[in-house]
C-alpha cells in the first residue's frame, strides 16, 4: 500500500544532536527492523520520522513529503506506537483501541460497523477479547503493552512505526503479535518499521535490519549479513555466538566469559 522514503534525516534534543544522516527506504509491505544499542538514537528516529521530534532531511510515503500534512491526514498514512505511551485515565479497551479508527470517522466522530469490526477481530487476535470493558488501569504490563499495539493497528495506516512492540509480552504473546503484523504487511500491504532489541526475533520477522550506532547507520541489510558476531561484539560490546534455527535465521546466544 505505502512505500517509506527518508532521506538525510537528522534529529536531536535542543542543541545535542541523535540522529544524523539517515537515509533509508522500505518497499511497499516491507519490514524493516532498527537495532542498535540503548541510547543509539532508535527510538528518536522512529518519533522523527513520525513527525513528532524536530528534524532536518525529508520523509516520503508514497513519494508524498509528510511535513506540512494535517494531524488527521497525515495519521491515515503512518501509525505509531510508543515504547512508553501515555495513557488516558479512565477508558476501556475497547474504548482505547477505537480510538485508533479517529482518523477514519465522519463529520460527526461516531464510529460504524466497520469500525467495530476492525477493532473486534483485534481485540481478538491480541487475546484481548476477554478485558475488552476492563478499564486500562487495570491492566497488567504486557496487557497494557497489547492494548497499545491494537491501538496503532486499528489505524490501518500504510505505513506503521512500533517501537519495541515486544517489551513485556511473554514469548507467546510476542509471537502472537509479530504474525499478526506479518499478516497485515502480507495482506494489506502495509510497511512496518519495528525498533527490536530482541535480535533472534528481529531476524525472523523483518526482512532487513538497520544497525543504528552513535546516530549513524552502522551496517544496513539482510539479517544475516548484518547480525554478525564481529559486529554484535563492536557495537553492542557483547560477547554472542551466532547460531542458526534450521531454516537459516540468525539465532543470538550470549555467552558468558
Ligand atoms: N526528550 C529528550 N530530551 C533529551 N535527550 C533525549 C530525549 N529523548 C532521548 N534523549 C537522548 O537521546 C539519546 C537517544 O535516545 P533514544 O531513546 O532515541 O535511544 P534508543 O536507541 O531508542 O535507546 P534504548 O535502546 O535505550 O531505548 C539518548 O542519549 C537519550 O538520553
Amino acid at each position: 500500500m505505502s512505500a517509506l522514503e527518508v532521506h538525510e534525516l537528522s534529529a536531536g534534543y535542543r542543541s545535542t544532536p541523535v540522529v544524523s544522516g539517515v537515509s533509508t527506504t522500505v518497499d511497499t509491505g516491507g519490514w524493516l527492523g532498527i537495532i542498535g544499542p540503548n541510547g543509539a538514537g532508535k527510538s528518536t528516529l522512529l518519533k522523527a520520522v513520525a513527525g513528532l521530534v524536530r528534524h532536518s532531511g525529508r520523509v516520503l510515503v508514497d513519494g508524498r513529503p509528510l511535513t506540512g500534512l494535517r494531524r488527521r491526514d497525515r495519521a491515515r498514512l503512518v501509525g505509531y506506537a510508543p515504547q512508553i505511551p501515555q495513557l488516558p485515565v479512565g477508558l476501556t479497551v475497547t474504548d482505547y483501541v477505537l480510538l485508533g479508527r479517529t482518523p477514519h470517522l465522519g463529520l460527526l466522530g461516531r464510529e460504524g460497523p466497520a469500525d467495530l469490526a476492525v477493532v473486534g477481530s483485534l481485540l481478538d487476535r491480541l487475546d484481548l477479547a476477554r478485558l475488552a470493558d476492563r478499564p486500562l488501569a487495570t491492566l497488567s504490563g504486557g496487557e497494557r503493552q497489547r492494548a497499545v499495539l491494537a491501538r496503532a493497528l486499528a489505524q490501518r495506516a500504510g505505513v506503521l512505526l512500533l517501537d519495541e512492540p515486544t517489551t513485556g509480552l511473554d514469548v507467546g504473546h510476542a509471537q502472537a503479535l509479530l504474525d499478526l503484523i506479518d499478516e497485515l504487511r502480507r495482506e494489506l500491504g502495509t510497511t512496518v518499521v519495528t525498533t527490536l532489541h530482541d535480535l533472534t526475533l528481529a531476524a525472523q520477522y523483518a526482512e532487513r535490519l538497520l544497525l543504528l550506532d552513535a546516530g549513524r547507520v552502522a551496517a544496513e541489510g539482510a539479517p544475516a549479513d548484518v547480525l554478525t558476531a564481529e559486529s554484535l561484539s563492536t557495537r553492542y560490546t557483547a560477547r554472542v555466538t551466532v547460531l542458526r534455527t534450521p531454516d537459516g535465521h540468525p539465532v543470538i546466544a550470549p555467552t558468558r566469559s
